[in-house]
């Protein structure tokens, strides 16, 4: 069985790579990092290192890449292909999908067998989003093809793999955690179920749970301790007062999960816990700028601050502490993030109302809207400059 994997990236190959490997897919990536592509062509093997005491190794072996930017390569991949996954980050699905189109235009042409092809990345809906980038390169007689034979099921992927600073390009360091879990409610019947991959009929309470406290915890770690002066995770989170206010937002957010997903107390404190052991692992040093990165994007409507906030508010509650770290973002200043650039020159520009709402669409009347500039107005007296 071939698998195609767009993005050999820190996840793609600590995370999706590896499980396919053992799964017993052969992984096909495609990257447009011409390095990365070329040590995985010459060496076909790559080792991936446990951030735990016993800093077990696995070796992923059966492995080859294709580059990303030949599109004909990248048609023929997935023409070829069991199963199609990718981790390249939700902004760069678009930048895939030609090639995706290509080759479900050609699969189509050969009567190829059905094929499922599933996002790997932080967002509600990634599955969905790509198939929607890759219709519309499709004529209208193809896409009525397509929805017959290929399916691009929703997935909540969980796993921290950060920035690596190994001597051999191609290693990555994991954390031991791992989830993956599939919406099978949108999968075409008869699909061979990947080992390792949980499938649930109902995909919404997982990824809500997931971006909600994991990635809206880690991104408060970030924005947080970027505000303190703190360059990783593991710095930040051994501030107690950071520590406290990481907690709070994980707590708000899961209120809201809670009311809405009827989700166990219990269970989720239990989850909570267990997150915020992750964030602090010694064996890990996790930049802030990683996980801040993109601050537009973790800004926007339906990512990890502003949906659960909107959320919370329409069901009675006050987003404190998702606003005040809403309100953190947009002093996230770290000159080679791009989004974060942008930010700051549209405060320069727009001023804080309008950049409030140009990123968050939400409206100047709205409560959460005042709460967000009035942390944002704290914030510039106490700690940032
Ligand atoms: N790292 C994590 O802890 C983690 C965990 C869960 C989910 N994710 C999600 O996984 C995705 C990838 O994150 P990452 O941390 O691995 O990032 P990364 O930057 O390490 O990897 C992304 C890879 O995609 C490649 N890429 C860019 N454009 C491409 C294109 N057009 N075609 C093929 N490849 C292309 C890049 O060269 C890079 O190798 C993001 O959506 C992220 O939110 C990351
Ligand atoms: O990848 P992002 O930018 O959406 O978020 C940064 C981190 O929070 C994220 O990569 C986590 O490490 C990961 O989602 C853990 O499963």
């Amino acid at each position: 069985m071939k698998a195609v994997h767009f993005g050999a990236g820190n996840i793609g190959r600590g995370f999706i790579g590896l499980l396919l490997s053992q799964a017993g897919y052969e992984v096909i990536f495609s990257d447009v990092n011409d390095t990365l592509v070329e040590l995985l062509q010459e060496r076909k093997t790559y080792t991936v290192r446990l951030a735990n005491e016993a800093q077990e190794t696995f070796t992923v072996s059966g492995v080859t890449a294709i580059n990303g930017k030949n599109l004909e390569d990248v048609a023929e991949a997935v023409a070829q292909a069991d199963l199609v996954t990718t981790a390249v980050g939700v902004n760069i699905l678009k930048h895939i999908a030609g090639g995706i189109a290509k080759g479900i235009e050609r699969r189509i042409a050969s009567g190829a067998a059905p094929l499922h092809i599933i996002a790997c990345e932080n967002a509600i809906g990634g599955s969905t989003q790509l198939k929607e980038h890759v219709y519309a390169l499709l004529s209208e007689e193809l896409r009525a093809k397509a929805e017959t034979v290929v399916a691009f099921p929703d997935a909540a992927v969980d796993r921290i793999v950060p920035i690596q600073h190994n001597e051999d390009p191609l290693e990555v360091t994991v954390e031991p955690f791992y989830e993956w879990v599939v919406d099978e409610s949108q999968m075409l019947e008869g699909f061979t179920r990947i080992a390792g991959v949980h499938y649930v009929k109902t995909l919404e309470p997982y990824i809500e749970r997931k971006l909600f406290t994991v990635n809206t915890g880690h991104c408060s770690a970030a924005y947080l301790g970027y505000l303190q002066g703190y360059a990783t995770i593991q710095e930040a989170m051994a501030n107690p007062q950071i520590a406290s206010l990481v907690r709070h937002v994980m707590h708000e957010t899961g209120s809201i999960l809670i009311k809405k997903h009827d989700f166990e107390l219990a269970q989720h404190e239990i989850y909570i816990d267990k997150i915020l052991q992750r964030f602090t692992n010694p064996y890990l040093i996790d930049d802030v700028a990683r996980v801040g990165r993109s601050p537009i994007r973790k800004l926007s409507l339906n990512d990890r601050l502003v949906r659960p906030a909107m959320q919370g508010y329409e069901l009675g509650m006050t987003p404190s502490y998702l606003t005040m770290v809403m309100a953190a973002a947009l002093l996230f200043k770290d000159p080679a993030d791009p989004e974060a650039v942008q930010i700051q020159s549209d405060l320069h520009e727009l001023g804080l109302a309008g950049t409030i709402t140009k990123y968050t669409t939400i409206g100047e009347d709205h409560p959460i809207h005042l709460l967000i500039r009035t942390h944002y107005e704290q914030f510039k007296q106490t700690v940032a400059s």
